[in-house]
């Protein structure tokens, strides 16, 4: 930390860099990896969390669900495809630090348009490079995910690293899906003949949800997550949708529109955050998870079939309702009953709701699956038949084939 040591902003854009500064990542409880600054120089803060995905980093680094959590790869070279115009499941990049062991030197791969360091210096993202994050991720499986600050370059040598990150507010009870929602609606159009018309709630959206609807010859109308049954209306919808989103489902207004979407019997679907809030609107808690699930490989039983699939997941609360047989939403006898449709293999989470008495379903993880397997995809199909066997639609039922 003394002047000897290189600016970033001074190295080569788009290359390897010779020098980079130091920096140290300190975790609440006072553990400490130095390493080297990687993207923008400076401070950050958040809660520290682990990805196991092998692949779709960009993906991750621009789904909103993660604003204000510092994301560590358990991949261990980062970077090598990348960044491009088309992947990004967002208009930015909305983790607030990024930890990886080794970055690449430069992407290789035809569709890179820009190097993921230039991106997240761009936009202002501290991270850091050339630390153990295999220790990173067992002393947070272990400890659980916690407060964490990322200081580089002068920022490193500041006194009370651990005060300042034990000064930040924690996850639990953060309602942070209006800091990442739409301010204005805006409409996907339907590909090919328009069959359905959605009114999707954006508590941090990802671009590929909508798209997916889109081609199933749903028109999506994305309205901010402020939206009341009167917004909801004025678009008159076959069904609803409620999209993933950051921060603690416990603390999220949303579910008293859940709750009247219910009421007025409209179509429902719901991933991760929108699962969540199915959840509470039908009376049963969340929970915060240890360290969470997040990662393109997780197993999950879909129970209506017996099939498992391979799935993403990016969630670090989960609905606590039971696990067997066909129960009565506690919220009251007007929700009617509920099962839990899918279970994650590795733990027994709940991933899944269903509604029997209700045009209502949703999931925990990520049927988009952006990045991820495309395993889970027929959920949006499930939807289309929700809104099917709802609304008595007598378009042309042959339209979306082939999507
Ligand atoms: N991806 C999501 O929708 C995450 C939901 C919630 N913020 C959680 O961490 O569990």
């Amino acid at each position: 930390m003394n002047s000897t040591v290189a600016q970033a902003s001074s190295q080569p854009r788009g290359s390897a860099r010779l020098r980079r500064e130091p920096a140290v990542l300190v975790l609440e409880d006072g553990t400490t990896f130095h390493g080297e600054a990687y993207g923008a120089s400076g401070t950050t803060f958040g809660e520290a969390v682990f990805s196991t995905g092998m692949t779709g980093y960009q993906e991750t680094l621009t789904d909103p669900s993660y604003h204000r959590q510092v994301v560590v790869m358990t991949a261990p070279h980062v970077g090598n495809t990348g960044v491009n115009d088309d992947d990004g499941e967002s208009r930015r990049i909305w983790v607030s630090g990024y930890v990886v062991r080794d970055p690449a030197l430069r992407p290789s791969n035809w569709r890179s348009q820009r190097t993921l360091e230039d991106d997240l210096r761009d936009q202002g993202v501290v991270g850091i490079c050339g630390i153990d994050t295999r220790a990173l991720t067992r002393h947070l499986r272990e400890r659980g995910a916690m407060r964490v600050g990322i200081f580089s370059g002068s920022a490193a040598g500041a006194d009370d690293l651990v005060g300042q990150v034990t000064g930040q507010p924690v996850m639990a009870g953060a309602e942070l899906a209006s800091e990442v929602s739409t301010p204005q609606t805006y409409v996907v159009p339907a590909e090919g003949t328009k069959r359905f018309t959605v009114a999707a709630i954006d508590l941090g959206i990802k671009a590929m949800t909508p798209q997916l609807m889109a081609q199933r010859g749903i028109e999506v109308h994305v309205l901010p997550a402020t939206a009341t049954l009167d917004d909801v209306r004025a678009v008159s919808p076959d069904g609803v949708f409620f999209s993933n989103g950051p921060g603690d489902p416990s603390t999220a207004p949303q579910v008293e529109l859940l709750q009247e979407v219910l009421r007025a019997g409209l179509p429902f679907f719901g991933i991760c955050f929108g699962n969540q809030l199915l959840g509470r609107a039908l009376g049963f808690g969340t929970y915060k998870l240890k360290y969470g699930h997040r990662g393109i490989n997780q197993p999950v039983m879909d129970r209506r079939t017996g099939k498992v699939e391979i799935t993403a997941h990016n969630h670090g609360f989960a609905v606590d309702a039971p696990l067997e047989g066909d129960v009565q939403a506690p919220a009251g006898a007007e929700f009617g009953r509920v099962r839990v449709s899918h279970v994650c293999l590795n733990d027994d989470v709940v991933e899944g709701l269903e509604c029997l008495d209700l045009p209502a379903f949703s999931v925990q993880y990520h049927p988009e699956a952006a990045a991820g397997p495309h395993d889970a995809a027929y959920l949006f199909d499930r939807f289309v038949e929700l809104l099917e066997n709802n609304s008595g639609s007598t378009a042309d039922p042959t339209a979306a084939e082939g999507n």
